[in-house]
């Protein structure tokens, strides 16, 4: 039995959606799983496995995604990371790499063993004048694509990195 940290940054909800999807399928595997927003500032404690995640803002993850990343990296190396993005390029499979590209950084930074990209949401009414300005131009409407099962899918592919 380990024990597995998942933590997210969200906006709109996706991120966080995937990050719950991911819960049951770990703890069937018999590991103590954690669920934490970034915003709350997890500490890894010892942790077997970190999945992070974080929805997508112009092709970059959340600020806060990515300062967690920094403070963390030490310890974060000295571990195995997934991580995994919500995003809307992931509905297109056409988009597939650049949707995954956006992990890229995070990556990087700590080694990490998987990298997933989830297809998320928008919602016009939730966002800011000038965000919404820059969805128009690039023609996205209101939209919702999150796949709690395919998020499960991918927590049963993690067990496997929990294997000595
Ligand atoms: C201002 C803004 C910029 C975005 N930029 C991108 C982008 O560059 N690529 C992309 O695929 N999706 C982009 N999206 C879509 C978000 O990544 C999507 O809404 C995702 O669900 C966000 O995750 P969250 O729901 O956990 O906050 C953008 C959304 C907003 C509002």
């Amino acid at each position: 039995m380990g024990s597995v940290l998942i933590a997210y940054a969200t906006r709109s909800g996706a991120a966080h959606d995937i990050a719950r999807a991911l819960e049951a399928p770990l703890r069937q595997g018999g590991h103590r799983v954690r669920l934490a927003s970034l915003a709350d500032a997890p500490t890894i404690d010892g942790a077997d496995l970190v999945v992070v995640g974080s929805g997508i803002n112009a092709t970059v993850w959340y600020p806060e995604a990515s300062a967690w990343l920094d403070a963390h990296q030490a310890a974060l190396l000295a571990t195995k990371v997934a991580v995994f993005n919500t995003c809307l390029n992931a509905a297109d499979p056409s988009k597939r790499e650049e949707a995954l590209g956006y992990n890229r950084p995070a990556v990087e930074s700590v080694d990490a063993a998987a990298s997933e990209s989830f297809a998320g949401r928008y919602v016009k009414e939730e966002v800011g004048f000038f965000q919404r300005l820059l969805l128009a131009v690039l023609g996205k409407g209101s939209q919702d694509h999150v796949d709690t099962a395919k998020a499960a899918a991918w927590a049963r592919e993690l067990l496997t990195l929990m294997r000595p």
